[in-house]
């Protein structure tokens, strides 16, 4: 298979979020930080981040975590899979995403875990987890890191959020308009190694994030990330204890093109699998832009999160199989 290598010496900017995050920044140590997220999301729609408050340990067990729950065997994977479930938690299996556009589908393999709330509601947004039973997966193994870490990567979503609405000028606590109570998705995910993937097939093939702020791990060593800036792959390295955040379609719209959603894609090179967890943090299923005061006309200041959120599903499962799909979007279900 021939790979398009990157051409570019570029790498994106690396932002300490300490003088922002810790208990003693000072209004200007603030300032400089939302300036600096500014000038990086408005360039490339992404940036590194360290000091960022995720514990460690927090990061390696999710890792760890992710190891374990993907080497179960694969007839109990596909017994969580998310295509059965009806707000679109549990396993996606290799090959079950496919972007409207793609020559094949994508290699890797994931599982997703969102806010839990009881009920269903709607059909295709809130509703419980799943985990694996604790015969098959002990819950210190899977699914205690797991919460803990999606409590972290939450946290992070919301002050991320902040940041980039300062940096339009707007007070931080605006985001209370838009998050009573928020779509927050974490989507774990396994990348095979190079050999174990088709000729000119991607882990994850070119796109960009649909909606809100993106928290992305990847395990440190493991590269593969690729970022598009003025027609260039950038490669992005996994560093420990280093997170890259970048910005989606929505927040795009909502800032009016100030800031960039970048299209990425993922090719993991090595001889061993890679792991990674990217968080997405939307915002309520019926907010719009918050930006314009409900005083916004036209189709793109209308669309809420739900609608993002729906016409990604579609999007992306455009050739399964039409009775499969059919199902699966009357129970208003959606994918990353
Ligand atoms: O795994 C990665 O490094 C990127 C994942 C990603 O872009 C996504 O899930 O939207
Ligand atoms: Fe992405």
């Amino acid at each position: 298979m021939i790979i398009a290598m990157p051409s570019t010496n570029l790498i994106l900017p690396l932002i300490d979020l300490a003088p922002y995050l810790s208990p003693d920044a000072t209004p200007s140590s603030k300032a400089t930080v939302i300036a600096q997220v500014r000038a990086a999301v408005a360039e490339f729609g992404f940036f590194q981040a360290i000091n960022h408050g995720i514990p460690l340990a927090s990061q390696h067990a999710l890792i760890e975590a992710i190891r374990t729950l993907m080497k179960i065997p694969k007839e109990e994977k596909l017994a969580m899979s998310f295509l059965k479930n009806p707000c679109r938690r549990g396993y996606e299996g290799s090959g079950d995403t496919f972007r409207t556009g793609d020559k094949m589908h994508d290699a890797k393999e994931a599982f997703y875990i969102g806010r839990p709330s009881e009920k269903i509601e709607p059909p295709g947004f809130h509703g419980p987890n799943i985990w694996p039973s604790p015969e098959l997966v002990p819950e210190p193994e899977f699914r205690d890191p797991v919460w803990s870490y999606y409590q972290n990567t939450n946290k992070l979503g919301r002050e991320i959020w902040q940041l980039l609405i300062q940096g339009l000028g707007h007070p931080g606590d605006l985001l209370s308009r838009f998050t009573k109570k928020p779509v927050v998705m974490m989507k774990m995910i396994r990348y095979p190694p190079f050999s174990a993937t088709l000729s000119g097939q991607y882990g994850i093939g070119a796109h960009t994030d649909f909606g809100g702020v993106t928290v992305l791990l990847q395990e440190s060593g493991r590269d593969g990330l690729e970022v598009e800036y003025k027609g260039e792959w950038i490669p992005v390295p996994a560093l420990e204890n280093v997170l890259v955040i970048n910005a989606g379609d929505m927040i795009a719209s909502w800032s009016g093109g100030v800031y960039q959603s970048a299209k990425h894609r993922v090719i993991n090179k090595g001889e061993v699998e890679r792991i990674s967890c990217a968080t997405f943090w939307h915002g309520d299923l019926d907010a719009t832009n918050p930006f314009i005061d409900g005083k916004g006309e036209g189709k793109a200041e209308e669309e809420t999160v739900a609608d993002l959120l729906v016409k990604r599903f579609k999007s992306q499962f455009s050739l399964m199989k039409g009775k499969q799909t059919e199902e699966v979007l009357k129970g208003g279900l959606f994918a990353h």
